[in-house]
Formats: C-alpha cells, sequence, structure tokens
C-alpha cells in the first residue's frame, strides 16, 4: 500500500495551520509532520498547539530538514518560489504534491509542469467545491451569452494578500475566455482603466481589507439586464478541507498535472 502520511508545507501560516487540523480532525488521515522557512519563528513549536488543538509530540521542522523521506504527500500553501523548489525536492523522493499557493510566475508553472511528469500533482487557485462549481457555471454562462454582455470579475481578500488578481479570479478569467472561445491573455482588460471599455475586454477589479477570507463575483453586463455569479468564503478550513481531500485522492495516482475538477469529479 503506498504510503499516505500527509506533510504540511508552511505550517505555520494562515492555511498552514488549518490544513493541520484538518488533518487531525479526518479519520483516517495521517500527519507526517510540518516545515517552515528556515530560521522561521515557529520551528520547534509543537505542530497541534500551532493549529489550536492538543499537543501531538511532533515539532515543526526547517525546510532544510523537511520530512520528505518520511511522507507520502505533501500539501503546500507557501509562495511561488517555494512551491516549485518544493515541486522538484518532492519529485525526486516520489512524493505527491498539492499546491494552493497562487501568483505562480511562467517559471514555476514550468517548473511544476516538469516535476508533474514524475509525480501526481494536484494543482489549484481554489480548493473549494463551491468556487470548482462556479468555475463550470461561469464557462457556460459565457458560452450562452455574446460580446453584448461585458465580462467583469470582482474579487475581495483580507489585508494580508499578496498577489492579485486572486488566484481564484484567474480561473474564473480563464473559464469566461473558454466560454466565449478566445485566451484570456488576449482579451484581459487593461490594469488602466480609463476610457470606454472595449467590446470582449474582461476585466478584474481588486479589494483587500480586514480578515474577508475570499470573495468572487462575474458579472455580465448587458444593456437591458446583469447576470452576476458569486462565490464567499466563510471559513478557510474551507480550502483545508479541499486541500485533505486532494491529497488523500492523489496518492497512488499516475504522474501527471490534476486540478480539483479532477478531485471533485467534475470533469
Ligand atoms: N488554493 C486555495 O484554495 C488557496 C490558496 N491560498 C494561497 O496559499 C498561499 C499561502 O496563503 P496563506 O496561508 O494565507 O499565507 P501565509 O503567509 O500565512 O503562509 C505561508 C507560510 O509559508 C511559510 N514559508 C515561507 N517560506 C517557506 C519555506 N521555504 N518552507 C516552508 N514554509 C515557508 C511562511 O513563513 P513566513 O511567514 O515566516 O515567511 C508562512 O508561514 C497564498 O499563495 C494564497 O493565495 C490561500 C487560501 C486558499
Ligand atoms: O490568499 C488567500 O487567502 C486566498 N487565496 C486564493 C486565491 O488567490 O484565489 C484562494 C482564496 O480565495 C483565498
Amino acid at each position: 500500500m503506498p504510503n499516505s502520511s500527509i506533510l504540511v508545507a508552511g505550517a505555520g501560516g494562515r492555511m498552514g495551520k488549518a490544513i493541520v487540523a484538518e488533518i487531525l480532525r479526518t479519520p483516517g488521515a495521517s500527519l507526517a509532520g510540518g516545515f517552515e522557512r528556515p530560521g522561521g519563528p515557529d520551528i520547534g513549536k509543537d505542530i497541534g498547539v500551532l493549529a489550536g488543538l492538543d499537543a501531538i509530540g511532533l515539532a515543526v521542522e526547517d525546510a532544510a530538514d523537511n520530512g520528505l523521506s518520511r511522507a507520502g504527500v505533501l500539501i503546500d500553501f507557501t509562495t511561488p518560489k517555494v512551491s516549485a523548489e518544493n515541486a522538484k525536492a518532492a519529485a525526486a523522493k516520489g512524493v505527491a504534491h498539492v499546491i494552493g499557493t497562487t501568483g505562480l510566475a511562467s517559471d514555476d508553472e514550468a517548473t511544476i509542469a516538469e516535476a508533474a511528469k514524475s509525480v501526481p500533482i494536484v494543482k489549484s487557485g481554489n480548493m473549494s467545491v463551491g468556487v470548482n462549481v462556479l468555475t463550470a457555471l461561469v464557462e457556460q454562462a459565457a458560452k450562452a451569452l455574446d460580446e453584448s454582455f461585458d465580462i467583469e470579475i470582482f474579487e475581495a481578500h483580507h489585508r494580508a494578500k499578496v498577489d492579485a488578481p486572486s488566484g481564484t479570479a484567474q480561473m474564473l478569467g480563464h473559464a469566461a475566455a473558454r466560454g466565449r472561445g478566445v485566451e484570456l491573455a488576449d482579451r484581459q482588460a487593461p490594469v488602466d482603466r480609463s476610457g470606454a471599455r472595449k467590446t470582449g475586454d474582461i476585466g478584474f477589479s481588486v479589494s483587500r481589507g480586514g480578515g474577508i477570507v475570499g470573495v468572487h463575483e462575474v458579472s455580465f453586463a448587458g444593456m437591458q439586464e446583469v447576470i452576476t455569479l458569486s462565490h464567499s468564503a466563510i471559513d478557510r478550513g474551507l480550502f483545508a478541507k479541499g486541500a485533505v481531500a486532494a491529497a488523500r485522492w492523489a496518492v497512488g495516482k499516475p504522474p501527471g498535472l490534476y486540478s480539483m475538477r479532477d478531485v471533485l469529479g467534475l470533469g
């Protein structure tokens, strides 16, 4: 039987703590450990206590000594460069990888795609069931509505989020573009929105503030009616649940780059 024990990168981060808690409360899931940035303030702390639960006798390790040799799968919500490095390290050890990190540059994506030739990697800008269903609905709506409906994507997140537009907003933008049979890169409205709107552009707007977990809205604005599809995340435990489900799904799968739609069976 393949090793299904889960290692958590960035175990002291907002998502890392939620993922550890989700693993500890999921029957049948097993935690191999967690690691943090070299010299990070949480190294040596009990990983269960850090996640707000009881002590489990496992300390957060330094990324340099990351516990990959004990693990069957790595869950990684860190930073783009760290996730790309982790993809190489996990592939070298034959460890499956779940990547939730957003804001990946094209060289990070290429590194991850290369690693996915050796191990299964599940990568998604949003691990929730709701957003993955929303993505399919957006594609369907974009297919049904012609270019007289302007597509606008709005996202709001907490004050600490560093990347923009969010990974989810970009997933939704790609879904809308697919529905229209175009490439997002060719139709994304410029950041400077002055002047009249260009027909067929897909626009993005971003808000950051307080503790907002994640709000996404896609509007199809016509001259006589507006359709808005939206999703609000209430608790980041939602993403942790999806990440742990993806990790358990990935163990034993053939090498390849998978998405949450594969995990959720959404086709
Ligand atoms: N796909 C999805 O469903 C979701 C994706 N995300 C994405 O996940 C990522 C993380 O988000 P969030 O948890 O809020 O961010 P945090 O900054 O809270 O967490 C990231 C953690 O990674 C740590 N880290 C940095 N370098 C390393 C390293 N070399 N090895 C191990 N750990 C390291 C950071 O440590 P330090 O702070 O000390 O640098 C920090 O603890 C973001 O890209 C976010 O957009 C978030 C939610 C859902
Ligand atoms: O940074 C976050 O918090 C989130 N990031 C993801 C994104 O960029 O879309 C997913 C979620 O909305 C929360």
